[in-house]
């Protein structure tokens, strides 16, 4: 039973308290971040359309709060809490931000965690979406028995590509969520890398989310260059722990009981040299039936729930280890 706790009083509140779409992993082709007023407080909350942050200090979606001690508030999702209560107890727990419960504030429910950014100065700051497929199975079959064309979602797909859209389509200027998704997989790496980047961000920088179309390796190897300033530490750094990541995947009882699907890795670091990757997001992950196994490397096709896990993170690590021979 998870622990039920007031949350604390954070005079943040209202400034983090927008939804739309404002999280590092929601891209966009443009990104301006202008200032808001200093609050009261003494932070200097800046913010745009793809990502909201405190001065080095956090990055937001609109789905989080600031939490009391450290920690995050992330709206509530039932099948992520079921996760990270079995990762706390899982070999991978190393690899996950620390789960403290559910807490409550005006009526909504929040997944308490962890924010891995605490140990970190300026910290450089990338999401990376891991795996062959962004969406549930069961998402696909729910499109198929009710169909809601999303108008906003063509709207995405025109900004980036006017031709994209079918005739059927551009007359209803609207397309299925799982049409849109697997849109996005192709335009990107994660039909042929099985990863990709969300978007990154550096101190005293605005967020980058323009990774739509960054699909080949050495689009994505000049993207990661960017992010790590083409120093080979850090990529050493991000190297081990990877590696280390691998080793402890295929220990792990809950990566083989689970379909990962829409899970990132956040890699972390900052001018001391110190470099870290953690898995979150499990909101798409959700457990296998009894006996049910995947390799987590094997091409998807309908039935198989193959996630392609392994094979994004063994190309990501493939993708890393060819920057140091640049
Ligand atoms: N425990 C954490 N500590 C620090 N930052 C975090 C943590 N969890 C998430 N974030 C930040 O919030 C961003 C969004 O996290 P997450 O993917 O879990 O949210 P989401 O609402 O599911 O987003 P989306 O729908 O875009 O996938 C991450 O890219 C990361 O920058
Ligand atoms: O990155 P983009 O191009 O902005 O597209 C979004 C992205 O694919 C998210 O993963 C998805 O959320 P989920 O993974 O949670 O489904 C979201 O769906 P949504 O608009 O229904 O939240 C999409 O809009």
């Amino acid at each position: 039973m998870a622990l039920k706790i007031p949350v604390f009083t954070c005079p943040l509140y209202c400034l983090l308290s927008c939804r739309g779409g404002s999280s590092l992993s929601k891209n966009s082709q443009t990104s301006h971040t202008p200032d808001m007023s200093s609050s009261s407080s003494g932070w200097t909350p800046r913010h745009s359309q793809l990502c909201m942050y405190f001065d080095n200090i956090v990055l937001f979606t609109g789905s989080f709060q600031v939490g009391e001690h450290g920690t995050l508030l992330k709206k509530f999702c039932k099948g992520e809490q079921q996760c990270y209560l079995k990762l706390m107890k899982d070999s991978l727990r190393p690899f996950v931000p620390a789960y403290h419960g559910v807490v409550q504030k005006d009526n909504q429910d929040y997944n308490m965690m962890e924010n891995l950014l605490n140990n970190f100065n300026s910290p450089y700051i990338m999401d990376c979406k891991i795996g062959s497929r962004t969406y549930l199975e069961n998402e696909l079959q729910l499109a198929r028995e009710r169909p809601q064309p999303r108008q906003d979602m063509f709207e995405k797909m025109v900004a980036v590509d006017p031709g994209a859209p079918t005739a059927e389509e551009q007359a209803q200027k609207a397309v299925l969520k799982s049409r849109y998704m697997q849109w996005r997989e192709t335009l990107s790496s994660t039909t042929t890398l099985g990863f990709r980047i969300e978007g990154f961000k550096k101190p005293n920088e605005d967020c980058q989310t323009n990774f739509k179309k960054t699909k080949s390796k050495e689009q994505v190897i000049k993207a990661l260059s960017d992010f790590v300033e083409s120093n080979t530490q850090i990529v050493w750094g991000y190297l081990r722990q990877l590696r280390q990541l691998r080793q402890v995947l295929e220990t792990s009882d809950f990566f083989k009981t689970h379909e990962v699907v829409g899970s990132s890795l956040l890699f972390v670091h900052d001018c001391s040299g110190k470099a870290r990757v953690w898995m979150i997001d499990f909101a798409k992950t959700v457990t296998l039936p009894p006996h049910f196994r995947v390799d987590h490397q094997s091409p998807w096709v309908e039935g198989n729930r193959e996630d392609g896990y392994l094979w994004g993170l063994d190309n990501l690590i493939d993708v890393l280890t060819n920057m140091l021979h640049y």
